[in-house]
């Protein structure tokens, strides 16, 4: 199958002005293209990133929070040029790693949020204090003292988005934050993020996590291959990875 899907209109005026707009945008990444020519207005609540392994959802994810910057082309979040304004885009973009260890600094469950309740410009002793108040609201207040260490994979992952979103980004991108749940604790995890005020953005291999989601983005070999409903282009991509993988057992690749 080596057909391009043809983008689906996205109904942008609909949704408001974007909040996040890459224009032409190349990224180099070990000497070669990770991303080419990538152009993107994201206005939407609820934006899925699906794509192969390698495709680029990682790498682009970074780009807008200003963790990589684009070789070619820009990249603005609410009209900031992320090359210009690198030092204010983590207050207005949440980021959530796959592996909440890469994320989580502080021994303790109080301190990790009160050092992001300081980053958020609260006094050391205020925020040690608030950092209770936060987990109180997440129903979570006998977590406090609890080493960091002793918490579950999907408790760490509760644990980095509730520290995200103390710092009250506008929008929250989380990369494959699933990838170690079990489905309950994914179930679980994905209701608290449905409820969230922010844009989200997120970038999934589970296919049926996209469910309410506004629009999916589907990536392939660092180009947009199609951009649109959810369950259109999940099923386009379903078949695509579906018959990749009929074409590799039988020796060919589409
Ligand atoms: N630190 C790095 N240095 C060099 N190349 C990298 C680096 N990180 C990623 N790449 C390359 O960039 C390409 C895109 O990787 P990226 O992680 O963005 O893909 P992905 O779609 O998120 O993949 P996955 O689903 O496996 O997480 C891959 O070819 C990868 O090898």
């Amino acid at each position: 199958m080596r057909h391009v899907e043809l983008p689906v209109a996205v109904d942008a005026a609909a949704a408001g002005a974007p909040a996040i707009r890459l224009d032409k945008v190349t990224l180099n990444r070990g000497g070669r293209p990770v991303l080419s020519d990538v152009t993107l207005a994201l206005a939407e609540r609820r934006i899925g990133l699906i794509g192969a392994n390698g495709s680029g959802k990682s790498s682009l994810a970074r780009l807008l929070n200003g963790l990589l910057m684009p070789d070619e082309g820009r990249v603005e979040v609410h009209g900031l040029d992320t090359r210009e304004h690198a030092a204010e885009l983590p207050r207005k973009v949440g980021f959530i790693f796959q592996n909440p260890d890469h994320q989580i600094i502080f021994p303790t469950v109080a301190e990790e949020i009160g050092f992001s309740l300081e980053q958020a410009g609260r006094p050391r002793r205020a925020a040690r204090e608030e950092a209770k108040a936060v987990l109180a609201r997440h129903g979570r207040a006998h977590w406090a003292e609890r080493p960091v260490h002793a918490l579950s994979e999907g408790e760490k992952q509760l644990l980095c988005i509730i520290a995200v979103l103390v710092m009250q980004p506008a929008v929250l991108v989380l990369d494959e934050p699933f990838s170690s749940l079990d489905l309950t604790t994914r179930r679980r995890l994905e209701a608290m993020i449905a409820s969230l005020p922010q844009q989200v953005i997120l970038v999934a291999h589970e296919l049926d996590a996209f469910s309410g989601y506004d629009r999916v983005v589907w990536l392939h070999e660092g180009r947009v291959r199609m951009d649109g409903a959810p369950e259109a282009v999940v099923a386009a991509y379903r078949r695509f990875a579906e018959a990749a993988a009929g074409a590799a057992e039988g020796g060919d690749t589409p």
